[in-house]
């Protein structure tokens, strides 16, 4: 048997973060939604006790650092699962990205892999799995559109946001979520972000207020760090994308854009120099 499964990447509206904890994590308030722009899994069952990662793209572990590898491990041992499992990852989501790639695969696999063996795990059992892999699993497990809280992992289910095109555009840097984390100083930002703004302009479904109330205190630590993904925003802006953000700990910065004829000009400027650049609608 074959399961099929969609890993969809994440993109960070508005994220916030309010202190840090005694566990080392930091508290945070994000609404994330999700793009179409995804990896495929393919998970076919083995006869023999073992987990096997294959994937076309060649800048990713295959080993026990694999996240969807660490989740079927993980479903195996709680569940006692004796057969194997060979898992393909068809990868299109950028690596390192800020767009929760490696998250959405852990999620796909427990997705998936709650099919395959037939365990009848409920969704929210499933989060609270995701979670022991990493924050923005059990986000991933469910997608749609969420606030999330604590590290990141308690949700609050929201509607989707107005429909729009994004622009993501990715320079060729790769940036650790943990040094971000690690260089954020809570007690001196200076502007914090307001999920309420945001939450009001997606049930108010207006398109310039979801534009108007997109902020990421994490933009402060990663611009400091890579001054390219300022330069990048500042192109999008000017090439006339309508809201302009940093997903997650970045690098990746995107563009909502509400009018099909604008995304050419802007797609075609980002490409002038930045090879990973996207045209996707929001997943709603
Ligand atoms: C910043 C965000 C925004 O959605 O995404 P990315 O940019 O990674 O996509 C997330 O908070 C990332 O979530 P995720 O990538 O799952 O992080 P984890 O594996 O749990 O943690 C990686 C490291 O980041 C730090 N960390 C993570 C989450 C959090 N709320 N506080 C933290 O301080 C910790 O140092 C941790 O060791
Ligand atoms: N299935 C996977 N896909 C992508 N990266 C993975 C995967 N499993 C583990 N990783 C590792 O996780 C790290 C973060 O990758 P990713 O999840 O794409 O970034 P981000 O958290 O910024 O969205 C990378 O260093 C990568 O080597």
């Amino acid at each position: 048997m074959k399961i099929y499964e969609k890993a969809p990447a994440k993109i960070n509206l508005m994220l916030d973060v309010l202190h840090k904890r005694n566990d080392g994590y930091h508290e945070v308030e994000m609404i994330m939604t999700m793009v179409d722009l995804s990896d495929r899994l393919t998970m076919s069952e083995l006869p023999r006790d073992a987990i096997i990662i294959s994937s076309q793209a060649g800048y990713i572990p295959l080993d026990e650092k694999n996240l969807a590898f660490q989740a079927a491990r993980l479903i195996k041992e709680r569940y006692n699962v004796s057969t194997g499992v060979h898992i393909h990852l068809d990868k299109h989501i950028p690596v390192a990205a800020g767009l929760a790639g490696g998250s959405s695969d852990a999620a796909a696999a427990l997705r998936g892999l709650n099919k395959l063996w037939r365990l009848g795990i409920s969704d929210a059992e499933l989060r609270v799995l995701g979670a022991e892999l990493g924050s923005d699993v059990p986000f991933c497990i469910t997608g749609g559109t969420a606030l999330a809280s604590g590290r990141g992992e308690l949700l609050k289910p929201l509607p989707n946001p107005p429909q729009c095109w994004v622009i993501l555009a990715k320079p060729p840097i790769n940036v650790s979520t943990a040094e971000v984390y690690g260089r954020v100083k809570a007690d001196q930002i200076a502007h914090h972000p307001s999920a309420r703004q945001m939450e009001n302009a997606i049930r108010n479904a207006s398109f310039t207020e979801v534009c108007n109330a997109l902020g990421n205190v994490l933009e402060d630590v990663t611009l400091k760090l890579y001054p390219e993904v300022e330069h990048l925003k500042n192109s999008m802006i000017r090439l006339g994308a309508d809201g302009v953000l940093m997903s997650g700990s970045g690098p990746t910065v995107f563009g909502l854009v509400s009018k099909e004829a604008k995304v050419p000009r802007i797609y075609n400027g980002l490409r002038g120099f930045c090879k990973d650049v996207y045209a996707v609608r929001l997943l709603t």
